[in-house]
């Protein structure tokens, strides 16, 4: 695969893509940096670009496409193994392991170790305890992995079953896994390389139950690797992708660790087991926390791919005609294409502003804990997280379901990549919190939100639009043109999410009120609720996406362009979901008339600049992993090329052919019967 990235060694051999990118009006280097975080960032990645993909064993990513899973997880792990030196050799901060992640499609073995472990002992250990494993785990002298969910539990935490029970005669803990559906089932680079797990169990002392809490527990040798006595450890099987990942499952019998070795920053266990704790009570979440803020960016990585693939393939691929006298057009021309198309390019766009900005508020509560011992946004930043984790997730599958579709027969082939990337966004998804769930903690925070403007309160952050009555609003739209307005669009958003949490407010409170009991009230609401989650974190989206581009310092051109992207990911939000945004009277009928005029209209717009759009992601070949999304568009080549790898076609005549259909076409097997 050549080596591309946008210095003069690109090859721009189709001549639809050279005369797409002559068109665009706005210097993509400017986008890029912007992506980037700046232009040193820029330069960071591109060195990292040189630095990984001229070594073969990151390079032309679609050949594992054609790889066994015992294959695929051993190349992952010298991935790992490669890159986790890497590391150390060149004093990589978190934050510039995070781009290589994305680099590599995060398709590397023992991932956790960086994105759970080693946050995880950050978080919930001591000083004591981190300056004990922090160095051992930082050394590469063990590997870690985040071992919570269980077989029966994943979801509610409440009900896991996994016990570690004190024993203060030796003062120890015993761990169990008491039932089948106890074993831990699931957690990432457990069933063949971790040497420790931080294990989630529930704590017991005389007798008492105390909850979930973390230990860090040895699984295997640091000699041979075998695992412990007590210790059953393996890999849980083939999934629907992320197959280089050793998911496993652990089962525990009396398994005994040292007092010590409970994570004890916020709960602490004494010698003679008493128990005490600190701190917020679920202060033991806080991996989760994060990785659900980091997940949201990993969306946007992984659409981008996705979304590149598609346009750059309809820009090359020419099919049918328009005009009998014409040329066929590309595919990219059709109305149909871009309108399937361009919301998903707008939404990535706007994923990446959201998640920027979740990032820095994350960044800030944590400072905020840090210096002042402050959790006071702890509750904002889990409920943000978690709707913007959920709302990611569903915008990804979604968009990247209709770039395959887009990409006709061609996007079904692995080697376009786009079914990698569908994949692994069904398991962000699912993991660190599955969709309706995390979407009920946004719901059940603005519930409570309500509440207190209910009773005279003013509430702040992402909720501050409760304040407002919306009795007091009407509808800003009163022109077509109006609809181009971000200020507008803003508005109602804020106001249909502000009418669909106070509709369900009271229709929860009126039923309790009337006697119904408070499970079944809320069961009964449970669909309005996560659609008021769904309508607060859409609205999040389109506040960060309008910020963004609104204060953005660059060319004209630029802003002209994201401005484009950003009304139509706002117009197309609306129209998706038009029925809630009539109901809450945030628009009428003539208006979502206009709205999807002008949605039209936007199309036109952002045509011409199709494809710098999705070069300005400036996405090198072997981290794109598509044949059809290529830089130099020479798609049709490299699929025949592809045929050459494929172990498929390694013999001319396989040997199944010797085996049943000669049998078969001579008699032969029919004979035997
Ligand atoms: C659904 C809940 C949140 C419910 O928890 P619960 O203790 O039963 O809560 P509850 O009694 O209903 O009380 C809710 C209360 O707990 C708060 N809370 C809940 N989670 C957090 C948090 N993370 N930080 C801060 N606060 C949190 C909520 O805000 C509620 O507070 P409130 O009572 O309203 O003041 C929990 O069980 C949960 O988080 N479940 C999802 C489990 C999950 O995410 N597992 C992840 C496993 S690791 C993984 O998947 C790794 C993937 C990595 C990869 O793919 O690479
Ligand atoms: C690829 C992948 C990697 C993973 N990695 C790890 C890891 O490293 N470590 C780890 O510990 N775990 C890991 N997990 C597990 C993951 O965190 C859980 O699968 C996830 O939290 C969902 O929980 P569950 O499987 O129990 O789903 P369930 O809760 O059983 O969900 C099934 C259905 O029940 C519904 N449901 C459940 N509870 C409620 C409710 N209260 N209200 C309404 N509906 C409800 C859900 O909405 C869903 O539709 C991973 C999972 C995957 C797929």
């Amino acid at each position: 695969m050549a080596n591309t990235t946008t210095d003069d060694s690109r090859k721009e051999n189709n001549q639809d893509l050279t005369l797409e990118r002559s068109n665009a009006s706005f210097n993509i280097n400017e986008i890029t940096e912007i992506i980037d975080g700046g232009v040193d960032k820029t330069k960071f990645r591109k060195e990292m670009e040189k630095l990984l993909f001229d070594d073969p064993l990151f390079k032309d990513f679609y050949k594992t496409f054609f790889k066994t899973r015992s294959e695929l997880y051993e190349e992952s792990i010298a991935r790992g193994v490669k890159l986790f030196s890497l590391r150390q050799k060149y004093k990589w901060t978190d934050e510039q392991f995070e781009v290589i992640e994305d680099l590599v499609n995060h398709l590397f073995g023992m991932s956790l170790h960086f994105t759970m472990f080693i946050p995880s002992l950050e978080r919930l250990a001591t000083e004591t305890q981190k300056a004990k494993w922090l160095p051992l785990a930082t050394n590469f002298k063990i590997l870690g992995t985040y071992a919570q969910t269980e077989m029966g539990h994943g979801t509610y935490l409440q009900g896991l079953e996994t016990t570690a029970t004190y024993d203060p005669v030796t003062e120890e803990f015993i761990l169990n896994t008491p039932h089948k559906s106890s074993m831990k089932w699931w957690p990432g680079s457990l069933g063949k390389s971790s040497t420790h797990a931080l294990v989630q169990a529930v704590l017991i002392i005389n007798g008492k139950n105390y909850g979930m809490h973390p230990f860090m527990l040895q699984l295997r040798s640091l000699d041979n690797h075998m695992p412990l006595p007590g210790i059953e450890v393996g890999d849980i099987g083939p999934k629907m992708t992320v197959n280089y990942n050793d998911n496993g499952f652990l089962l525990l019998k009396n398994v005994r660790i040292p007092r010590q070795h409970m994570l004890m920053k916020h709960a602490q266990v004494s010698s003679d087991g008493k128990y005490t704790s600190s701190g917020p009570n679920k202060a033991i979440y806080a991996t989760m926390v994060l990785v659900r803020v980091k997940m949201t960016k990993w969306v946007h990585d992984a659409l981008r791919k996705a979304i590149t693939t598609a346009v750059r393939y309809s820009a090359v691929r020419h099919q049918s005609k328009m005009d009998d006298s014409g040329p066929e057009p590309q595919i990219l021309d059709y109305q149909t294409q871009q309108y399937k198309l361009f919301p998903v390019l707008a939404d990535t766009y706007a994923l990446f502003f959201m998640s920027r900005n979740l990032r820095r508020q994350y960044n800030r509560m944590m400072e905020d804990i840090r210096n002042k011992g402050s959790y006071k946004m702890l509750a904002e930043i889990h409920s943000i997280s978690c709707g913007l984790k959920g709302l990611s997730s569903k915008i990804g599958i979604d968009g990247a379901s209709i770039c395959r579709t887009a990409c006709g027969g061609h996007g079904y082939l692995m080697v376009a990549g786009i079914s990698e990337v569908l994949g692994l966004l069904h398991s962000v998804v699912t993991a660190e919190g599955e969709y309706t769930v995390v979407c009920l903690q946004t719901a059940r925070y603005l519930m409570k939100q309500i509440a207190k403007v209910s009773v005279g309160e003013v509430v702040t952050e992402s909720c501050e639009y409760l304040n407002v009555d919306p009795q007091s609003f009407s509808c800003p739209l009163q022109t077509p043109a109006d609809c181009f307005n971000l200020t507008f669009l803003c508005d109602i958003f804020r106001n249909r999410a502000n009418s669909l949490i106070r509709s369900v407010a009271s229709r929860l409170q009126i039923a309790i009120e009337s006697g119904t009991p408070q499970h079944i009230a809320m069961n009964n609401n449970l669909q309005s609720l996560v659609r008021v989650a769904e309508a607060h974190s859409e609205t999040i989206m389109v506040l960060d996406f309008t910020a963004a581009v609104t204060s953005l310092r660059t060319s004209p051109e630029t802003i002209k362009v994201l401005t484009s992207l950003c009304q139509l990911h706002a117009l197309h939000t609306i129209v998706k979901h038009a029925g809630d945004f009539m109901e809450t009277e945030s628009v009428g009928l003539e208006q979502i008339k206009w709205i999807r005029e002008q949605e039209l209209k936007l199309l036109e717009i952002i045509r011409p600049n199709a494809v710098a759009l999705v070069d300005a992601f400036d996405l090198h070949d072997d981290s794109l992993g598509s044949l059809l999304g290529v830089y130099d568009g020479n798609v049709y080549e490299r699929l025949y090329e592809s045929t050459k790898y494929n172990p498929m076609n390694q013999n001319v005549v396989h040997p199944s052919y010797h085996k049943y259909l000669k049998p078969l076409m001579s008699g032969e097997m029919i004979s035997k019967l």
